[in-house]
C-alpha cells in the first residue's frame, strides 16, 4: 500500500479509515510490548515502578516493587491552568488544521527542513501565532529550558475515531536540538518509550557525537538505563502537563504514542530548538540565523 490515500496516510502508517477501506491489516503494537517488562514512570517521584497501566502513578507513594531510576524525562502537571488550556484550545481550532498520517492533523509553524539531504529553508515561516505566545513565555520558569530558543512550534491532533497513533521514532538528530518539547493542552495520554537498537545513521543520530551539549552539566545525564532489552517505559501526558525529552530518553529510546491510548480528542504542542552547530557560536549558525530571527516573532 505506496499510494497517498484521501485520510493523508502513506506508505507503512494507517488509520482506522484506511484500514477498514483497504482491508491493511497491523500488527498491534500493544499486544506485542506487553510481552516486555513494563514500568510506568511516576511524575512525583521521578523513578519507574513496574506495571503497564498509566493510573500506576497515581497510587503514589504507595508504588508496588523497586523503584527504578529513569533519566532523561522531565514531567510538569499542570503546566497551563484550565482557563489558558481552554483559551488555548479555542485558539488553535480558529486556525486551519492540516491532514496528517495515522489519524492525526497537524497545523506546522517552522522552518523547511530536509533530513535526508540536510537541508534547512526558511520557507514560509513567519514566526507563530500571537495567541501561543504565552506558552513560549511560560518555558522561562522552567530552569530546564534555559536557553530554549523554539524554532519550531507544531500542534498535533489525535482523534480516537480515526485509531490515531504515532508510530516508534527518535526526532531528527541532525537539526532538532538536545531538548524535545511537549505542552499536552487537551486529553489525558501516553508516551511509550521503547529502547532503540537500530543502526546509527537512522535519524541521524550519527550528528550527536559531532557536537557537545549545550545543556549544563548534572542536567546532562547520559547514564546507561541498567535494564535488559524487553522493556518498556510508559510516560504519562496528563492534559495540561509539560514533558521534556532529553539526554538518554532522547536518543537511546524510540517514542511512541499507542492508538490505545488516544481515548478522547488529543491535542498537544510540539517545540523543538537547534541543534548546537546552528546555534549563536556554531559552526553553521550563518544558516540559521534568518530562521531564529524570524522564530522571534508572533503575529
Ligand atoms: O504526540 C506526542 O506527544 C508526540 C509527537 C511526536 O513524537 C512527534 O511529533 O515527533
Ligand atoms: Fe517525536
Amino acid at each position: 500500500m505506496e499510494t497517498v490515500r484521501p485520510c493523508g496516510c502513506k506508505g507503512i502508517r494507517s488509520c482506522l479509515i484506511c484500514e477498514a477501506k483497504y482491508k491493511i491489516s497491523k500488527p498491534d503494537l500493544k499486544e506485542v510490548l506487553q510481552e516486555s517488562k513494563c514500568y510506568v514512570y511516576c511524575p512525583y517521584c521521578d523513578k519507574l515502578s513496574p506495571g503497564w497501566d498509566i493510573d500506576e502513578y497515581k497510587k503514589h507513594p504507595h508504588h508496588d516493587g523497586n523503584l527504578i531510576d529513569y533519566p532523561g524525562v522531565y514531567i510538569k502537571l499542570n503546566f497551563l491552568n484550565e482557563d489558558e488550556a481552554n483559551k488555548l484550545m479555542e485558539a488553535l481550532d480558529y486556525l486551519p488544521w492540516q491532514t496528517s498520517q495515522s489519524g492525526r492533523r497537524k497545523q506546522n509553524f517552522g522552518p523547511k527542513c530536509n533530513f535526508k539531504k540536510r537541508k534547512l529553508r526558511l520557507g514560509v515561516f513567519d514566526g507563530f501565532p500571537k495567541t501561543t505566545q504565552f506558552v513560549q513565555s511560560k518555558f522561562e520558569e522552567i530552569p530546564l529550558l534555559h536557553g530554549f530558543r523554539t524554532v519550531e512550534q507544531c500542534s498535533l491532533e489525535y482523534d480516537p475515531e480515526r485509531g490515531a497513533s504515532i508510530d516508534p521514532h527518535i526526532d531528527d538528530c541532525w537539526i532538532w536540538g538536545e531538548r524535545i518539547v511537549t505542552v499536552n493542552i487537551l486529553g489525558d495520554s501516553v508516551l511509550t518509550m521503547t529502547p532503540y537498537r537500530g543502526p546509527v545513521t537512522r535519524y541521524n543520530l550519527d550528528c550527536v557525537s559531532n557536537y557537545n551539549s549545550i545543556l549544563e552539566k548534572g542536567i546532562r545525564d547520559n547514564t546507561q538505563i541498567d535494564i535488559d532489552d524487553n522493556v518498556v517505559v510508559r510516560l504519562p501526558m496528563p492534559a495540561r502537563s509539560l514533558m521534556i525529552l532529553y539526554g538518554p530518553a532522547r536518543y537511546q529510546w524510540e517514542h511512541s504514542v499507542l492508538r490505545q491510548d488516544i481515548t478522547s480528542r488529543r491535542v498537544c504542542l510540539a517545540y523543538r530548538e537547534l541543534t548546537p552547530p546552528y546555534l549563536e557560536n556554531g559552526g553553521h549558525h550563518e544558516e540559521a540565523s534568518e530562521i531564529l530571527r524570524q522564530a522571534l516573532l508572533f503575529w
